[in-house]
């Protein structure tokens, strides 16, 4: 085991807890999920499942597009089935074909009723689909759906011309009166409370009848790499789009989506490298692309600088752990969906981690700075909050309940700090069914 603050298990405390499935407390959610200690190095190669950044982008595009389309290799998890659903209610025909999904656009209309569930690019994707579409659009989603940021959208999406109806709240529930056509031009909006809302400008953008030029104003808009992934898509589909600083501008026009693959999901990577590098092990990711927007490719050098190797094969991405477990300074603002899983890593490191630039983490699937700290305080850990971040210091961490807050990406985390410490229980394990259709499963695979 590395030289970590908190590799205090033994091979026996693995075989005792795997053998026996170790008791557990049962939560609102059934019972806890016994979290697998690592009792020696994690070695494993994997296929992970596509995107979901990816999948719920192709598919707006491929709505929107002239043509029918093909989206290969789909995420098949909660946030692409309520895209899927959602595109079904607004007269598109989505069929499964194997392991594919075939699109076939239709024109838009309501009534619908969309579920959001809490997926961030539903609730803020298909908004603008919906004010496309001609007829009532309803929109509502989980109880935290209501609660996470909407209302810039809903008033850039005012003044390109939809008419909507928020009863002032500026969140969930509301209803968009589509009447087929919106109008577009110029919009300013402030962003910082997610990259999201660009991004659906943009995605239905060229069906507007003026297009549409976004313009940020405010603090730092947050996911750089989710705004790139945006424009490449859309350039890919043939829509003309220009970028300046914090400016975007998509030309009318056309949506010409060709068959979309979909990459594996490079951030739900995040906890089966963090598997080796918590373990001293060797985890090979297949399919890593060798050009790609997603965020989940700076795992790459976010795990080097906290002590693990990065090799490149014909087989994919391998992360070999060195025994190290180092903590980092880093502002991870551009890269905040992968904030969790740092996290974990850096509650077992062996020296301070500092985390800075995401207080949009807090209006996350659940205020991820809040939780992580509690949950790694309540482990026996040393996490302070900062407004925009995370302080975690070295310090022994003994079993407990791992709280998930419904947020698949706290339920990961709690797992990859279960490798090194025995007696992690995670609360409502089944969360990670957001992006992630059978996570223990994939983790059982991993440690076998
Ligand atoms: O556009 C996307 O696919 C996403 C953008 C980011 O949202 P924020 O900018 O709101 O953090 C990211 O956290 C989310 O998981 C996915
Ligand atoms: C923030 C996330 O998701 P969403 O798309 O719901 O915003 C996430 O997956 O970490």
């Amino acid at each position: 085991m590395p030289d970590s603050a908190s590799s205090q298990t033994t091979q026996s405390d693995t075989n005792s807890q795997a053998a026996t499935g170790a008791p557990h407390e049962t939560g609102a959610h059934g019972p806890h999920w016994p979290a697998p200690v690592a009792g020696r190095p994690v070695r494993a190669r994997l296929s992970l499942p596509g995107s979901k950044s990816v999948t719920n982008r192709a598919l707006i595009l491929a709505a929107l597009s002239e043509t029918p389309s093909v989206v290969r290799r789909p995420l098949a998890s909660r946030d692409s089935e309520l895209m899927v659903g959602a595109l079904r209610a607004l007269g598109v025909e989505v069929s499964r074909v194997g392991e594919d999904l075939a699109v076939t656009p239709a024109a838009l209309r309501g009534p619908a009723s969309v579920d959001v569930g809490n997926a961030g690019t539903v609730m803020r994707f298909v908004p603008p689909l919906a004010a496309l579409a001609a007829g009532d659009v309803h929109f509502d989603g989980d109880p935290r759906a209501r609660e996470r940021p909407v209302g810039e959208l809903l008033a850039a999406l005012r003044v390109l011309g939809a008419d909507i109806d928020d009863g002032g709240r500026g969140a969930l529930p509301m209803t968009i009166h589509g009447t087929g056509a919106v109008r577009g031009g110029e919009v300013t909006l402030d962003a910082s409370g997610s990259s999201q809302f660009v991004s659906a400008l943009l995605l239905s953008g060229a069906r507007f009848s003026e297009g549409v030029h976004v313009r940020h104003s405010g603090p730092p808009v947050p996911s750089q790499p989710h705004l790139d992934m945006t424009v490449e898509m859309l350039r890919a589909a043939g829509v003309s789009v220009s970028t300046g600083e914090n400016s975007w501008r998509v030309e009318p026009g056309p949506v010409q989506v060709s068959d979309i693959t979909v990459e594996p999901d490079l951030s739900n990577a995040a906890p089966f490298l963090a598997a080796a590098l918590v373990s001293g092990g060797e985890v090979t990711v297949e399919g890593w692309p060798e050009h790609t927007t997603q965020p989940g490719d700076e795992l790459r050098s976010l795990f080097t600088r906290m002590g693990g190797e990065v090799s490149w094969s014909e087989e994919g991405l391998t992360l070999r752990g060195t025994g190290k477990v180092l903590g980092i300074e880093v502002d991870l603002r551009d890269v905040g969906e992968l904030t969790p899983t740092i996290a974990a890593v850096a509650a077992l490191a062996s020296t301070p981690s500092r985390l800075t630039g995401i207080a949009h983490l807090r209006r996350h699937e659940t205020d991820r700075i809040a939780a992580l700290a509690a949950e790694i305080n309540r482990l026996g850990g040393d996490a302070e909050e900062l407004p925009d971040g995370l302080v975690i210091r070295p310090r022994p961490l003994h079993g407990g309940v791992f709280h998930s807050y419904d947020d698949h990406r706290m339920a990961t985390s709690g797992a990859v700090i279960g490798l090194a410490v025995s007696g992690v229980e995670v609360e409502n394990i089944a969360t990670t069914r957001k992006t992630l259709p059978d996570f223990p499963g994939l983790w059982a695979e991993a440690l076998a």
